[in-house]
């Protein structure tokens, strides 16, 4: 057994585990960063990237569809699957090869290749080395989750780690689960000419916690996936395709070429031997971590990015990280920022600062629509439904929306969350004529009891 000392090791070179690296190099502390793979982030390799790709495609064969709403005539429209998805996976191997020139550029004696394990608060074992870090950060991700109720069909299970390796288009997908992973993708084939049928044990897509953004959210994307939500499935093979059949009120069953299983993506902690860390676990035996500082108790290991299970998204990954590790080498942690999350469908979904769920009392809700909106009229993107959130007070402190272009919404949102603005200033800003932006200003009028 070879011994190593450390100030800071890093477990995981994702997203988080690459910027607590490097916040961690840079504040002087000697560090390590440990990686059982080959390097390259979860964002790019099936991630982000490659879903984002896939949805750039869906989108373009959607616009030449609808092009004759505009007087435009295009002819029919042919989807070459394989030429799609060809360029899904050359953006992916570009994006991918981007990062591990990240990774590789650290030099090999900051690097130490294999599956880190616990076996102490300062103490972990990679192989055939134990090592002593003053601090350790856990950035070691989440992977997907298979039911178990598939299992008779896994030959035909995919998952976001495999789904972009098809070659061709399948006639026929079923998408299990309607977070913003089965949502995004079961849209994108849907576009591409997939028979998709989203299935979903709740009736929440995206994750969309107030009910009415909800309710706009379902009614827009279910005119291109069937969507059963609230249903129990079950599978068994038949003649090489997969049977599944449902509960619910309108219960039945249907064959599918293809599965995806977007059920979820718990944290990669198990390999880690938390017990050997004295840390508080969460009922699912993730470590409670103060969300503004990374920091576990009062002990000297860190948490980023998915393997904390708080906002898994790339932004906070990277955010997460660097925060991670600069308070790991002894630095002081930045402010909380708003929640910010956004699903790549059309419409897009966004939710920003505080959640339906969480609305203190008497909070104001200001609404508007798109159909509403001169801007989305003439774009032809009515669907949706536009929710601000005000406190007593009258600050603004969220926003639910499902919206054409919602993203650039989100942002002006996240900023004004974050800066405390008030309903009656963010109403007051100059909101530019004709766009959807002037979809914010109409909400926030709404929420101030004014026209
Ligand atoms: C299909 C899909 C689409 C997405 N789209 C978006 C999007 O559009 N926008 C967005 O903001 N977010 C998106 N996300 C979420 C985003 O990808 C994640 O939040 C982010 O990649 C998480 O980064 P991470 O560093 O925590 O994990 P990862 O990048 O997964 O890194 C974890 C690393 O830890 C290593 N590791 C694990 N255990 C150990 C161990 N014991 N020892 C050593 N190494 C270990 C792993 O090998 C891995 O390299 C998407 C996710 C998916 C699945
Ligand atoms: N655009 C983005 O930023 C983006 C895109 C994709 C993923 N992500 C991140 O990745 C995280 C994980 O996303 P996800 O969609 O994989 O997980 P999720 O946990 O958000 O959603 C999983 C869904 O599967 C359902 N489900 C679970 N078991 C089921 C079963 N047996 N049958 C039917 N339905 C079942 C759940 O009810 C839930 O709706 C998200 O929270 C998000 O932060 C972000």
């Amino acid at each position: 057994m070879e011994d190593r000392r450390c100030g800071v090791a890093v477990i995981g070179a994702g997203t988080a585990g690459l910027h607590a690296y490097e916040a961690a190099w840079n504040m002087g502390a000697d560090t390590l960063l440990i990686e059982q793979g080959s390097g390259g982030t979860t964002c790019t390799r099936y991630g982000c990237m490659p879903s984002k790709a896939l949805l750039a495609a869906a989108h373009a064969a959607h616009a030449a569809r609808r092009a004759g709403g505009f007087g435009i005539r295009t002819g029919d429209i042919h989807v070459d699957g394989e030429a799609v998805m060809a360029r899904v996976r050359a953006l992916r191997d570009r994006f991918f090869a981007a990062v591990l020139e990240d990774y590789d550029a650290i030099p090999a004696d900051h690097r130490l290749h294999g599956t880190a394990c616990f076996t102490g608060p300062d103490r972990l074992v990679v192989g055939d080395t134990t090592i002593h870090a003053d601090a350790i950060v856990i950035a070691t991700g989440a992977r997907p989750i298979v039911p178990e109720s598939l299992d008779p069909v896994r030959a035909l299970v995919h998952t976001h780690e495999t789904i972009f390796d098809i070659e061709t288009l399948p006639r026929s997908l079923a998408v299990l689960g309607a977070g913003p992973v089965g949502l995004e993708l079961a849209q994108a084939f849907a576009r591409l000419g997939v028979a998709v049928t989203l299935f979903d044990e709740d009736d929440i897509v995206g994750g969309l916690g107030d009910p009415q953004v909800n309710a706009s959210a379902r009614a827009a994307l279910s005119q291109e996936v069937t969507m059963r939500l609230g249903v129990t499935v079950t599978a068994e093979a038949q003649d090489g395709r997969a049977r599944l059949s449902w509960t619910g009120a309108e219960a039945g069953s249907e064959s599918f070429d293809l599965i995806l299983a977007a059920t979820g993506r718990p944290p990669c902690l198990d390999p880690l031997a938390l017990d050997t860390t004295g840390l508080a676990l969460d009922d699912h035996g993730t470590p409670l971590f103060d969300h503004r500082t990374r920091r576990c108790g009062d002990s000297a290991i860190f948490v980023a990015g998915d393997a904390g299970s708080w906002r898994p998204v790339l932004h906070e990954a990277a955010r997460g990280g660097r925060i991670a590790g600069m308070v790991a080498a002894g630095g002081e942690a930045p402010r909380v920022l708003p929640a910010f999350a956004i699903t790549f469908t059309d419409p897009q979904l966004v939710e920003v600062g505080t959640g339906f769920a969480d609305l203190p009392d008497g909070a104001r809700i200001g609404e508007a629509k798109p159909a509403d909106n001169g801007r989305a009229v003439i774009e032809r993107t009515t669907e949706g439904l536009v929710r601000l959130y005000a406190d007593r007070d009258g600050r603004l402190i969220g926003a639910s929306i499902a919206a054409a272009e919602a993203e650039h919404l989100g942002h002006g949102l996240a900023l004004a969350i974050d800066r405390g603005i008030s309903m009656a200033d963010f109403a007051d800003q100059p909101w530019y004529h004709p766009t959807l932006e002037e979809l914010l200003q109409q909400a926030a009028r709404d929420a101030l009891g004014e026209d």
